[in-house]
């Protein structure tokens, strides 16, 4: 059993502020970014913290919304998809080689990588102030707005956690195991992508000549990549995508080109804003094309905030809900406390002797 104090001393229940920079002007980047890219958000719908308060960033009606009023439509051009990583100029070819070796969750592993290297990229250039650089980056305006780091935009999440701290407040609970899975499957990508995109990040610092950065197979590292010698901040890029990926990804379903029906795993800037609720304000429709089209559900007030829903509570328990989006909805106290306080969310009823 833990006390109180003892979660206080190990510091999970209290999420450090993390710097964020100027936060409007981050915001109205992505605003502009979205809208050059053919995104749509109403002129009625502002940016700024939610009221959930300690939960990061939301969306709000700065005017009443009619039901079936327009708030955003994002094209598939506009979300980052698996097109994006398979189609990378730096490691695009790698990606396709491990598409086909990795099973099941390799979409994850692809969009992370992509992300974790062009976050890496944009982190080198911006040292580098190399802006003529940083406009290649195509989301470059989104990525700022993510959270990389535990705390920015008060983000919680298990794969941030240090071991000690999994095991010392969740061993025994039900989140458990779904804990670990998802923290060994960010470990094994990080030696995975480390291979792949690691060369990338090393030529741009300088350490590498162009003719030694060619096309690899995954399989194809040298030995001493893969003992792990991981590249200076790729973990920590690679834990963020992965956060990111968890706690944002949408699966949108959308007709290929060869006429097939496909669930496509994205990531939908500027929508992906809005916070979870089990009684959400908005509708979400998709078209063929794998357009997406969000519209106020019901009438919504003047200053009211937009909440969808991210999973329904008969969809996923609250224990997983936590290891996936970071926090259990409707709950304000810091889930350490609920596990230290051995809530039923995370601990099975004792059974009657
Ligand atoms: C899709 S993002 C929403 C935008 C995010 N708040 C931001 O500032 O960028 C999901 C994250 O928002 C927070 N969040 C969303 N809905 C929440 C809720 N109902 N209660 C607590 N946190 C919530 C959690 O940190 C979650 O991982």
């Amino acid at each position: 059993f833990l006390a109180r104090s003892n979660v206080a001393r190990i510091g999970i229940s209290k999420l450090s502020a993390v710097a964020e920079g100027s936060t409007t002007s981050k915001y109205d980047d992505l605003r502009s970014w979205f809208t050059e890219n053919d995104g749509t958000i109403s002129n009625n719908i502002s940016i700024r913290k939610s009221t959930l308060s300690g939960y990061g960033y939301g969306c709000f009606a700065d005017e009443e919304l009619a039901e079936g009023e327009l708030l955003f439509r994002i094209p598939r051009a506009a979300t980052v998809n698996l097109d994006d990583c398979l189609n990378d100029e730096d490691c695009g070819a790698s990606f396709r080689a491990l598409q086909g070796k990795a099973g099941p969750g390799s979409d994850t592993v692809l969009i992370a990588g992509y992300l974790a290297k062009e976050w890496l990229l944009i982190q080198e250039y911006d040292k580098q102030n190399d802006s003529e650089r940083l406009q290649t980056i195509k989301f470059e305006k989104y990525l700022r707005t993510l959270p990389w780091k535990r705390g920015l935009c008060s983000q919680e999440h298990v794969i941030f956690w240090k071991d000690a701290d999994v095991e010392s407040l969740l061993k025994g609970s039900l989140a458990y195991s779904d804990a670990q899975d998802i923290r060994d499957q960010t470990k094994l990508a990080t030696k995975v992508l480390n291979a792949i995109i690691g060369p990338v990040i090393q030529k741009v610092r300088g350490g590498y000549s162009s003719e030694e950065v060619g096309f690899r197979f995954p399989w194809q590292n040298d030995p001493e990549e893969e003992s792990g010698s991981i590249v200076e901040g790729l973990e920590d890029a690679v834990k963020g995508a992965f956060v990111i990926c968890l706690s944002r990804a949408f699966v949108t379903p959308r007709v290929t080109e060869d006429g097939e029906l496909e669930d496509e795993e994205r990531l939908e800037p500027v929508f992906d804003i809005l916070q979870h609720s089990e009684d959400p304000n908005i509708r979400r429709e998709c078209t063929d094309d794998g357009t997406v089209a969000i519209t106020a559900g019901r009438y919504i007030a003047k200053g009211e905030e937009l909440f969808s829903q991210y999973k329904s509570e008969g969809e996923i328990p609250y224990h997983k809900f936590f290891t996936r989006f970071g926090f259990v909805p409707g709950v304000t106290e810091p889930v350490a406390n609920l596990v230290a306080e051995r809530s039923t969310i995370f601990f099975p009823q004792r059974q009657e002797v």
